[in-house]
């Protein structure tokens, strides 16, 4: 342990609150309050963790052999703790009301109507919380905001807090950001780049910081962890998402530049990234980023920027997201084109259905937007994926946003129990997800299976093309041009339908 300043009978005495941090609560069951808090009680035996949501099937797949979320290591690390001092209820009420400190990591959707609709971020799940909390506690609470949250979110909480406070009973509001990426959540949470912690600067305010900090102190060195205002911990966490997109959106953009050029992608962002003031992570072009927060969070904090009347800094920040749209968009268009514009009734393999590898997560996977184009051309889709279950992708690809012809589906999806199987009798195979199998593959087996001329559009730069070109295959992938004409064509259709 580093620097840890336990009492010695387990939990640490906070001397103002006049209370010992020996039970923590997290309200919210999801992709980060299960992983994060199963760390926290592996690394802190003298706590007792009690995880809990309002949804009683995700709470009894948290207390079963199969968990609801596939992370690396988070069955070991579950299993290792559960029914020891780590629990999962839905018993949300006692839960609050046994803990000292409640973390909420409930979801913050992007909004879907009214004021900011499609921009702003919606926190009635956050609001439930504290109110929920508001009404059940009977002592002190130290409460932290875990999930994402646009500026100024912890005030709201504390203000809903203070409004209904019981007497004798206090509360301290800490903004707690998680950093954790999906498909590596279990390693993010035990090495953090850094541990945030925003708080008030009052005696009670730093006293709770302390409290928090101690938590980490378990497994993270204190010097990695930072503590600041809680104003700029929430901007900060909507800031670093927003740059780590920017650079995806910027590779990306470069990777249509060396379409049109005949620079290679892969090249240009190594020599960028050798550069020591930019490094080399985040500059792998892609069909374009996925996953539940890159989008809902440079769109929220566009919506701050124009709630701030800062239009031309809320125009910076769409482009990131415009050219995202256009990179899903413009790789789409290079298949139909490349198939001899039309795919009507053709057969098309779409190989990985999650936003990235090692994840079953969807949530604005580019293989959804993908398969979408695909399917308003006509096409019949044949998926594979490692981990999404066939209920998962047929969900996303009859969402309302997504097709208005849901009964249409079924009839042109067809979900495959492996790649071989999703390569029968195609036309083409697109490579969405990263998948490292993909990388094994027997494509020899795959060519014989297909329609001739064959073709790999490869979306992830994942495989090895000259391999793929010797066997037979025709071959596009992202940001390296492989025939000029074609390049040409994309390019102007792309333009002219954005
Ligand atoms: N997914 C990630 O990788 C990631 C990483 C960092 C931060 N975040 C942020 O963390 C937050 C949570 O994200 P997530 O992916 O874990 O969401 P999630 O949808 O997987 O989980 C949220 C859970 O909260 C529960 N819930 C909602 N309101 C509740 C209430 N009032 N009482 C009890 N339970 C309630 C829901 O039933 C759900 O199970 C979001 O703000 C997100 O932006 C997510
Ligand atoms: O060079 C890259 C890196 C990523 N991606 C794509 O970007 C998306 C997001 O990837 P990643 O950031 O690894 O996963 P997330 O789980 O979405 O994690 C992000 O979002 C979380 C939620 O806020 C943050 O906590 C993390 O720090 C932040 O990385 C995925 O579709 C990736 O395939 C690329 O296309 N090129």
């Amino acid at each position: 342990m580093n620097g840890v300043c336990s009492n010695g009978s387990g939990g640490m005495y906070l001397s103002q609150w006049k209370m010992t941090l020996s039970k923590i609560c997290c309200i919210g069951a999801g992709y980060v309050g299960g992983p994060s808090c199963a760390v926290i009680a592996q690394k802190c035996p003298d706590l007792t963790v009690t995880v809990v949501d309002l949804s009683a099937h995700r709470i009894d797949q948290w207390n079963s052999d199969t968990l609801p979320i596939f992370e690396p290591r988070l069955d070991e690390v579950v299993k290792a703790c559960r029914g020891k001092n780590l629990f999962f209820s839905t018993d949300i009420d006692k839960g609050i009301r046994e803990a000292e400190l409640i973390f909420i990591c409930v979801n913050t959707p992007t909004k879907t109507f009214g004021w900011g609709k499609g921009r702003a971020a919606d926190l009635k799940y956050i609001e439930s919380a504290a109110r929920r909390i508001a009404e059940v506690a009977q002592n002190s609470k130290i409460v932290v905001e875990k999930s994402t949250v646009p500026v100024k979110a912890a005030e709201s909480i504390s203000n809903i807090l203070s409004a209904n406070v019981k007497p004798g009973v206090k509360y301290q509001v800490l903004s707690n950001p998680e950093f954790l990426a999906e498909g590596t959540a279990i390693t993010d949470l035990l090495n953090p780049d850094r541990v945030l912690i925003g708080g008030e600067p009052t005696g009670e305010g730093s006293e709770a910081v302390k409290a928090l900090s101690w938590i980490y102190e378990h497994w993270v060195p204190k010097e990695n962890i930072i503590t600041m205002n809680t104003w700029s911990s929430e901007l900060s966490k909507l800031a670093a998402n927003a740059f780590l997109a920017q650079r995806i959106s910027s590779i990306n953009a470069m990777s249509a530049i060396c379409e049109a050029t005949g620079a290679d992608v892969d090249e240009v962002a190594h020599a960028v990234g050798t550069d020591s003031r930019i490094g080399p992570k985040f500059l792998k072009a892609s069909v374009g980023f996925g996953g539940s927060c890159f989008k809902k969070d440079v769109l929220n904090m566009v919506y701050l920027c124009e709630c701030l009347n800062l239009p031309e800094v809320a125009a910076y920040w769409q482009q990131v997201i415009d050219i995202n749209e256009y990179q899903r968009r413009r790789f789409t268009m290079r298949i139909v084109q490349s198939l001899f514009n039309t795919i009507t009734n053709k057969r098309i393999t779409v190989l990985g259905f999650a936003f990235k590898k090692n994840t079953a997560d969807t949530r604005e996977s580019a293989a959804i937007h993908v398969c979408k184009y695909l399917l308003d051309e006509g096409a019949h889709v044949q998926i594979y994926d490692p981990k999404v279950p066939r209920d998962q992708i047929m969900s996303d690809l009859t969402m309302a946003e997504i097709t208005d012809q849901p009964e249409r589906v079924p009839e042109l999806v067809t979900i495959c129990p492996n790649a071989y199987e999703a390569a029968e009798k195609s036309h083409a195979l697109v490579i969405c997800t990263e998948w490292d199998e993909f990388q094994t593959l027997d494509y020899q087996r795959i060519y014989d299976k297909m329609l001739k001329p064959a073709f790999i559009f490869d979306g992830r730069l994942l495989l090895d093309h000259q391999q793929l070109m010797d066997i037979g295959f025709k071959v596009e992938t992202i940001g390296k041009r492989l025939n000029r004409d074609q390049a040409k064509l994309v390019r102007t259709h792309a333009n002219s339908t954005s």
